[in-house]
């Protein structure tokens, strides 16, 4: 559970977005990108069992509880030419799954762990991956700039918004697409992370989507996708 302020000034706006029906990401994709998403879970079966790219009680499960999850973030799309940045890829997640789904945006996969590093380029060639930048990097450190990050079972929201902050660069993205910021998967009681990242920037809109509603699957319950970005007005004061 988590406490859902009101818009008032100086405070940090928190919504929450209830999808009136659900949504497969799956058909949005053409057989060709389906075909590299069933690549990469091939690769990380093959992969993961030596270098621990996701845990090995999910690997029978591996398209739902990852590759769904992660498309998730496809809910809307990211801008041609836009630039993304995944903090503490892992195995690639989500980094992969939106270099296949958005070949026009480019993602950056940044992990701290050479190993997966290494992993995640060498799933990035084999899938013929052009779009996809892997780094060696810690995420406080990372020298690059991005319109969005993304990330799941990373860091707190608050961590990852002082990590967005600090390579963020403004896009004029259209209404139909995500407004650039902060994309995170999350679960379980967010109230104290929310209460963090207040503490951190008050000038900001949250927006939660609850995954068992968007993408009609219980396994999600308590799951979120959340989206933080400036207020418009507050971002317009700083440009
Ligand atoms: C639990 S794993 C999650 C991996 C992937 N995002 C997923 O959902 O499967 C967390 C990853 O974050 C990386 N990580 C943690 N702190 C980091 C930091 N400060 N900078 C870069 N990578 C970091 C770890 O090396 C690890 O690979």
């Amino acid at each position: 559970m988590f406490h859902v302020k009101h818009p008032a000034r100086g405070s940090m706006r928190v919504s929450r977005e209830t999808p009136s029906v659900s949504w497969d990401p799956w058909e949005q994709l053409d057989p060709a990108q389906r075909e590299q998403l069933e690549h990469y879970a091939r690769l990380l079966q093959e992969l993961g069992r030596h270098h621990n790219l996701v845990s090995r009680e999910t690997l029978p499960e591996l398209h739902r509880r990852h590759l769904l999850h992660c498309l998730a973030l496809t809910w809307r799309p990211f801008p041609p030419g836009s630039v993304v940045v995944d903090w503490g890829t892992g195995g690639g997640l989500p980094a992969v799954p939106l270099a296949i789904a958005f070949p026009e945006v480019t993602v950056h996969a940044v992990d701290a762990a050479q190993k997966k590093v290494l992993a995640v380029r060498t799933m990035a060639r084999r899938l013929g991956l052009a779009n996809l930048q892997v780094h060696h990097a810690r995420a406080e450190r990372w020298e690059g700039a991005a319109h969005y990050s993304v990330s799941r079972a990373t860091a707190p929201l608050a961590t990852l918004w002082q990590w967005h902050r600090r390579v963020a660069r403004p896009l004029a993205a259209s209404p139909d697409a995500w407004p650039p910021g902060l994309l995170a998967l999350k679960g379980g009681d967010l109230t104290d992370e929310l209460a963090a990242l207040e503490r951190l920037d008050p000038h900001l809109h949250v927006r939660l989507w609850p995954l068992d509603r968007l993408l009609g699957d219980p396994l999600f319950a308590e799951k979120y996708l959340v989206h933080v970005a400036p207020e418009p007005e507050a971002d317009a004061s700083v440009r």
